[in-house]
């Protein structure tokens, strides 16, 4: 393990881990029955249109498909010589004052050029079966027509490698015929807990002891940017058993997230058994908080990021370091979340000489208002204020202190 002597700026570091990403290997998926794999994927390859949308000209109406010269002098009764309902592939012959019934997504039949809405018709029988009906208005050519090709058209580019399969753009390339799609999944992300005061929530607690919570935190910020952690395990604070837990999930993840046993301290474990690690670097990185860092690639193959245990700690790192990276083997196009300016409701001190990321709830109005969740003097262990945080705000290093009516900038994870 490398170690930093010097404090590293934030982007510094980030981009670092960034350089050590190894995308996931792309897989081909079938549309049909793909969903669970296909959706929150993210596309390895542009894809283009295999066909117009619309496939043909259709109606926009159910109604009657007729040849608007017909109806010039409306109201006028025409012949109804059949039906085309959406499904069908008929495509009638109209003579003069003929029309057929149509429903909404049929083809238009190639001798007609307008649609008359049922409601602009009337007919001598209630319902649709009828052998005449009389239109009561004029359409003019196109009328109620949804032409093919008018939404995208035969080999136009619908979607980017890099961008995620959402509910709109997965059905969007089903509708343009693709039938399978070369996708990232998400990478496999264990968990590691270490730390010897901690118990499982709601078991008794002696002197020293809290309940460990840092698992579900981490599996709730995976979940929340769409991954599942496959794995979260709970290891004794002993370097050797850190060591083969890491050897074994560094195989069989692409990545694996630790909090805890980061700092100086004897007991401090994570960081002794990466020492042993070349390619993970032991940082300080300025930002409070977050600052002890131990992160980068295991010999086994997966990425670690060993984050501090103090919970508000793990969590804004996640946020800064671990996102971005899982965003980014996964193939993300943006692997940072946009910031937002939010004018601070309050004041409060700032971390000089340090890039502070305080946790704030919102006050929505006609602008954004944020106010911080937790004391701003120890954000580190307040797990408790940081249980109703909606985001952070971003308060650059040279700020001292932060007054009300002041803007800052915001990362919101909660809508
Ligand atoms: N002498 C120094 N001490 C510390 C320094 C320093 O530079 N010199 N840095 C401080 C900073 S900043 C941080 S951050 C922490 C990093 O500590 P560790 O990563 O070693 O974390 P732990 O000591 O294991 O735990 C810290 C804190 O968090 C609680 N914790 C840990 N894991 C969990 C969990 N799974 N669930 C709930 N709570 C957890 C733990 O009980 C401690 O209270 O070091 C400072 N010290
Ligand atoms: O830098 Mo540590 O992560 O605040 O408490």
């Amino acid at each position: 393990m490398s170690t930093a002597n010097e404090p590293l700026e934030l982007e510094v570091h980030r981009t670092r881990l960034l350089s050590q990403v190894v995308p996931v290997t792309p897989q081909r998926i079938a549309v049909a029955g793909g969903f669970t794999a296909l959706h929150g994927a993210v596309l390895a390859r542009d894809v283009a249109s295999a066909h117009p949308l619309p496939l043909w000209d259709n109606s926009a109406m159910d109604g009657y498909a007729v040849r608007s010269a017909d109806v010039a002098a409306a109201p006028v009764t025409l012949d109804v010589i059949g039906e085309v309902p959406a499904g069908s592939g008929w495509d009638p012959v109209l003579g003069p004052g003929q029309c057929v019934k149509i429903m909404t997504g049929a083809p238009i039949p190639s001798d007609a050029d307008a649609v008359v809405r049922i409601e602009d018709t009337s007919a001598a029988v209630e319902g649709w079966d009828v052998k005449t009906v009389q239109v009561n208005v004029q359409v003019s050519a196109g009328r109620n027509i949804r032409r093919s090709g008018e939404d995208k058209k035969a080999g136009e580019p619908m979607a980017y490698a890099g961008e995620e399969l959402t509910a709109a753009r997965l059905s969007a390339l089903a509708a343009a015929g693709s039938s399978t799609l070369e996708v990232r999944a998400m990478p496999k992300v264990a968990v590691l807990i270490t730390g010897a005061e901690l118990r499982t929530p709601g078991l008794p607690l002696s002197r020293g002891q809290v309940p460990e919570t840092n698992s579900l935190l981490m599996a709730g910020l995976l979940a929340e940017s769409g991954i599942q952690a496959a794995t979260v395990v709970h290891c004794v604070d002993d370097i050797e058993a850190v060591r083969e837990q890491l050897a074994i999930l560094g195989a069989t993840h692409d990545a694996v997230l630790s909090t805890g046993g980061v700092g100086p301290g004897a007991y401090d474990v994570m960081r002794q058994a990466l020492e042993s690690e070349p390619e993970v670097q032991a940082v300080r990185v300025k930002i409070r908080p977050g600052q002890p860092q131990c992160a980068g690639r295991l010999a086994a193959g997966a990425m670690v990021f060993a984050l501090p245990g103090n919970p508000v700690s793990a969590a804004v790192s996640f946020e800064l370091f671990v996102r971005p990276c899982l965003r980014s083997m996964q193939g993300h196009r943006e692997v940072l979340r946009p910031t937002l300016r939010a004018v601070a409701a309050v004041g409060w001190r700032a971390a000089a000489g340090r890039v502070q990321v305080i946790p704030v709830v919102f006050e929505h109005g006609a602008q954004l208002r944020c106010a911080p969740a937790v004391q701003a003097q120890s954000i580190s262990h307040s797990v408790g204020g940081f249980g109703a945080a909606q985001g952070y705000a971003l308060v650059p290093a040279g700020i001292t202190q932060v007054n009300p009516g002041d803007e800052v900038e915001v990362l919101r994870m909660v809508p």
